[in-house]
């Protein structure tokens, strides 16, 4: 088997009295969806957080491509290729859905936004974000205004400044959010054909979302992973229908 894209190894965070992270190790592998479940407050968030280096672990280590990267700043984690998704909308309402693109293919070349009309004249950003609208099947659109797409456009375009990065894994928080059953599909369409470019680790409390994408899912509960397989594994799991799953039958 080929080495792991992304290590968590042995990693532990408090806050105050409160274990968040458990001694939680995982690992995320090239071409699957690892999705991440578990009730609120579980301490999702506060992994991801420590993954991509904007909370430090109190202890432990986190590896990406081969290398330790706990020394690393959120943004040197980023420009090494990890790219994260969907907290918080980054997206320029105003702007059409090309010059997003294109600035978020500036961003990656580590450029700094002064004047729109010269970046947008520039051939080797508009061809990364050219090809990054037609990955997420929004060439047709270039030219919308941002805050005229759809709510799930929006996560297609969010998914797309993402991959002007050439990132090497994908972390998402929730993409499923707030979108109904037609925005929900076309983004498990577009994951499913992502993660052959990167893998992904997948917060997602949308069950249905994860038992249709998730290579392996593992289950957090209390800070605290209590297992690791296969939907089917998962699913038969006792422990995770006590603790997780059988909360929602509740
Ligand atoms: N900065 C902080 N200071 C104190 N406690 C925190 C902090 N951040 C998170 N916590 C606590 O750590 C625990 C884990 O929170 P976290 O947001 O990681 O959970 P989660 O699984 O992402 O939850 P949700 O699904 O609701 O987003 C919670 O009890 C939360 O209240």
């Amino acid at each position: 088997m080929t080495d792991p894209i992304l290590t968590v190894q042995n990693l532990n965070k408090s806050f105050g009295a409160l274990k968040a992270t458990d001694n939680v190790t995982l690992d995320l592998r090239a071409g699957e969806i690892h999705a991440l479940i578990g009730p609120n407050g579980a301490g999702k968030s506060t992994l991801i957080a420590q993954i991509t280096g904007a909370l430090p672990p109190d202890s432990g280590n986190v590896g990406f491509l081969g290398r330790d990267i706990s020394g690393l700043s959120t943004a040197e984690r980023a420009r090494a290729g990890m790219a994260r998704t969907f907290q918080i909308s980054a997206l320029a309402m105003d702007y059409t859905v090309l010059q997003n693109a294109v600035l978020g293919a500036l961003g990656a070349r580590g450029g700094v936004f002064q004047m729109l009309r010269p970046v947008m004249r520039n051939k080797a950003l508009l061809e990364t974000a050219h090809q990054a609208l037609d990955t997420v099947g929004l060439s047709d659109h270039a030219h919308k205004r941002t805050a005229d797409l759809s709510h799930g456009q929006r996560r297609q375009l969010e998914v797309a400044v993402a991959l002007t990065l050439a990132p090497k894994v994908f972390l998402m928080d929730e993409p499923m959010a707030g979108l109904g059953s037609e925005g929900s599909a076309q983004l498990i369409t577009l994951l499913d054909r992502l993660r052959h470019q990167a893998p992904i680790l997948l917060i997602e409390h949308d069950m249905d979302a994860v038992f249709a994408l998730a290579d392996r899912i593992s289950v957090l509960v209390y800070g605290q992973i209590i297992a690791t397989g296969t939907v089917d594994e998962i699913r038969a799991n006792p422990a995770v229908r006590q603790a997780y799953l059988g909360e929602e039958d509740a």
